[in-house]
């Protein structure tokens, strides 16, 4: 069980990171811990398509999705509204977890829960960045993120470590080593990491906000679009949707995606198949490695293709992603 502390503002823990490192999945380690607590979900993802809301376990009433922007900029408001109406409920929480979208800058997101209006309801209680140990420097372009995201943690999961030899393992910590003056680290397979480190651990400190930050990244703010005219940048992100109520076949399926340019940093969402049409499929592709697995039946939801696949600026059109799939159709 996690102690409390005698303060009634509510702690928040966000977590952050790239791309698919895996903060979906420590969300639900975290939800089916043995914490005992009262817990509120806030999932943001930066495509219309909330697929990771969808995959969250356990909680389907009580996650809160945020959608169609990013929470540390173009949908800020959304944020703050759904915070006060979390803080409003007649059964109070006792704890609120955001997850971030993987384009985002947890720095703004810290500087909106620490805002006076919330002062006295809520306390941020950490900050945690998820890092692929596969995908670490894949896509170089979006390094100044990826290292921005690090800095303004105060604890790095470093996850997926089952996929890297040690070599890499030790290069990712010489790399840390190299940018910042110190860092927490935890090594992790599927975001397997004791909730006692997770959890009311009151590591988050303002000075956290503008501390040990490599110089080069301190104004590149998030990745969204929205925010690119207040940053001389180009890592932007395009979210491209796909929608089919035609069954595909996953083979066909698995080709076509492999057959997408490599600006296409993650695709995830839902399958309607012909191999197992009264299931959904889950789809989840991290750069290059592509995950395709059953998933519970579709019951009484419609049996619906629903993919996003979030990218470099122009990676991929919605066009050629109608075209790829449909041919699998
Ligand atoms: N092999 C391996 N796969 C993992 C591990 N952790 C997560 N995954 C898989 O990586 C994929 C992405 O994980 P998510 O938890 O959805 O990542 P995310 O950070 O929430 O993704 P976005 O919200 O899209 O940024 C899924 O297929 C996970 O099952 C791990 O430690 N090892």
């Amino acid at each position: 069980m996690i102690e409390f502390g005698s303060t009634s503002a509510v702690p928040v823990t966000i977590l952050t990171g790239f791309l698919g490192a895996g903060k979906t999945t420590l969300l639900n380690r975290i939800l089916t811990g043995n914490h005992g607590l009262r817990v509120a979900v806030l999932v943001n993802d930066f495509g219309s398509i909330n697929v990771d809301a969808d995959l969250v376990v356990g909680v389907e009433d009580d996650v809160m999705s945020l959608a169609n922007g990013c929470v540390c900029c173009s949908i800020r408001d959304d944020l703050i509204e759904t915070v006060e109406a979390v803080l409003a409920r007649p059964e109070r929480p006792e704890y609120i977890l955001l997850e971030a979208s993987g384009v985002s800058d947890p720095s703004s997101i810290a500087m909106t829960f620490t805002d006076q209006r919330f002062r006295d309801m809520i306390r941020l209680d950490s900050i945690m960045c998820l890092v692929d140990a596969e995908q670490v420097f894949a896509a170089p372009e979006q390094m100044e993120l990826k290292l921005r995201q690090i800095a303004f943690s105060d604890m790095v999961v470093l996850n997926k470590v089952d996929l890297v030899n040690r070599e890499t393992v030790q290069k990712v910590h010489e790399w840390l080593g190299s940018r910042f003056r110190r860092y927490r680290l935890v090594e992790a397979v599927d975001a397997d990491v004791p909730l006692d480190i997770l959890l009311s651990v009151g590591r988050f400190s303002a000075e956290q906000l503008d501390a040990d930050v490599p110089d080069h990244v301190h104004d590149s703010g998030c990745g969204c679009p929205e925010h690119s005219h207040h940053h001389d940048h180009a890592a932007q992100f395009s979210t491209t949707m796909f929608r089919s109520d035609l069954p595909v076949t996953l083979s066909g399926l698995r080709e076509a995606i492999k057959e997408l340019p490599g600006e296409v940093y993650r695709i995830k969402g839902f399958v309607f198949s012909e191999e197992a049409p009264e299931h959904r499929i889950v789809v989840q592709v991290v750069g290059k490695r592509i995950d395709i697995a059953r998933d519970k039946k579709w019951g009484s939801r419609k049996p619906e293709t629903r993919l996003v696949a979030i990218g470099a600026p122009g990676a991929v059109s919605e066009d050629t992603l109608r075209r790829v799939f449909l041919e699998v159709a």
